[in-house]
Parts: C-alpha cells; sequence; structure tokens
C-alpha cells in the first residue's frame, strides 16, 4: 500500500481531567472511503477536529500529508471539512454563501461554484435564503462547502443527518463519484445501513476510544 495520507498515533484527548479521547491510533489510505460510526459523544467530531488542527491533542501525534500537526503546521493541509455544527449565512443564498468561503479560501471562480451546488443537487438560480431551506438543502450546502478548493482529503461530518432515503441515495452516489475522481473521504454518521454502504473501512467509537474496525469490501 502507498504512504498513508493521515496517521493517528497514540492520540487522547482530555477537557478538565475528562478524557474524551483515548489512545486512538489509525491509518487513512489514499483513495478510500471511510466511515467513522459510534452514538453521540462517542469521539467522531473531536477526532476530526484534532485530525483538522481544530483540537490539540493531549497526548500522541497526528500527521496529515507528512506534517506533524501543531509542530511543523498549525491546521492540516489539503483537507475540506464541513463539520455538523459548522454556521452558514441564514440571510444569504446558498450561491452567495459558497462564494464567500471560496473567497476566504482564496478560491473564487464563480462557474466551480455554480458546478458545486448542482453536484450536491442545489440550484445554482435559486434565490432562497439559507434560513429559508429545508435541513435536507442545508446538509447539501454543508456538503458543498467541504468541497470548496477542490481538496484531495474530505471531511462530511454527519452528512445524512435530516436526509431521506433518496437524500442519502444521492450522499451515497455522490461520496462514491469523488472517490473515483481520486478522494479520499473521511465521513461520519449515526446511520450503520449507510456507511456500510458508502465505506471501505469503518473506525466504531465507543466512549472516545475505537473499539473496532471493520473492512467493508475487498480491495
Ligand atoms: N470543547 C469541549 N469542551 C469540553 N468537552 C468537549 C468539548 N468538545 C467535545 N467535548 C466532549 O467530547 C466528547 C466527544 O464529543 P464529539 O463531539 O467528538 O462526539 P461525537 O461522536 O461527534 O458525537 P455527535 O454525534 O453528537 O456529534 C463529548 O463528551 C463532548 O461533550
Amino acid at each position: 500500500m502507498s504512504n498513508p495520507l493521515i496517521e493517528l498515533r497514540h492520540v487522547s484527548k482530555q477537557f478538565h481531567h475528562r478524557v474524551v479521547l483515548h489512545d486512538i491510533n489509525l491509518t487513512i489510505y489514499a483513495h478510500r472511503i471511510y466511515g467513522f460510526s459510534g452514538p453521540n459523544g462517542s469521539g467522531k467530531t473531536l477526532t476530526f477536529k484534532t485530525i483538522l488542527g481544530f483540537a490539540k491533542a493531549s497526548s500522541g501525534q497526528v500527521q496529515v500529508n507528512g506534517a506533524i500537526i501543531r509542530k511543523d503546521t498549525l491546521f492540516a493541509p489539503g483537507i475540506g471539512f464541513a463539520l455538523s455544527e459548522y454556521n452558514v449565512l441564514p440571510n444569504k443564498n446558498g450561491r452567495e454563501n459558497l462564494a464567500l468561503l471560496a473567497l476566504l479560501a482564496g478560491n473564487d471562480q464563480a462557474t466551480s461554484i455554480d458546478e458545486l451546488l448542482t453536484l450536491v443537487g442545489l440550484s445554482p438560480t435559486d434565490p432562497r435564503k439559507v434560513k429559508d431551506y429545508s435541513l435536507g438543502m442545508r446538509q447539501r450546502l454543508l456538503v458543498a462547502v467541504a468541497l470548496i478548493g477542490d481538496h484531495p482529503i474530505v471531511i462530511f461530518d454527519e452528512p445524512t443527518n435530516a436526509l431521506d432515503e433518496d437524500g442519502q441515495q444521492f450522499m451515497i452516489t455522490l461520496i462514491k463519484d469523488l472517490q473515483a475522481r481520486g478522494k479520499t473521504v473521511l465521513v461520519s454518521s449515526h446511520d450503520a445501513a449507510f456507511l456500510k454502504a458508502v465505506s471501505d473501512e469503518i473506525f466504531y467509537f465507543s466512549d472516545g476510544q475505537i473499539v473496532r474496525t471493520e473492512a467493508c469490501h475487498a480491495d
């Protein structure tokens, strides 16, 4: 196998003496889809934040694209993400939100924003403001946010929350399409069937630990 893109070694995290991540070890290789499964509060989002550099590991090491987080670089290079708690501007429409984020990211091509909206199943000409979006539309917009900048690794935090069955199927097709385009995807969900349908490998979290790893598809 090729060199790992992401490596977590003995990563632990505590807040005020409460251990919330305990000895997390995982390895992410290119062009694969990794599912992060587990109940609320089990550590999935915090693991994503530790990989991105938004949360500092109390101990252990996080390496992304050869750079040690918080040593060689503050934030992880080459990752697009949409955390579920991420707030988009409610009084702007989807296109305006993406355009602003793309501008902040130094990527302000209007055509690619329209392509992104279409890719996630939103209309570039829809004038509705995000505050008037359904939860499912908001989820699709968050997925588009993660795709700004066309990064080789993408992290989706709970992208199927609030999606109906068609929306879930759309998300499975989209994520597999991203893999076919050469991307590496990390995706969390409470939905075991969704994760099994989309992942090559699933990490099962419980109480801040990875209690099981499952390979879902033959290599
Ligand atoms: N800034 C913080 N301060 C204190 N505790 C925190 C902080 N961030 C996360 N935690 C705690 O860490 C634990 C793991 O949280 P995390 O958000 O990773 O869970 P999760 O598996 O993503 O759950 P969910 O499905 O609800 O998003 C939780 O108990 C949470 O309360």
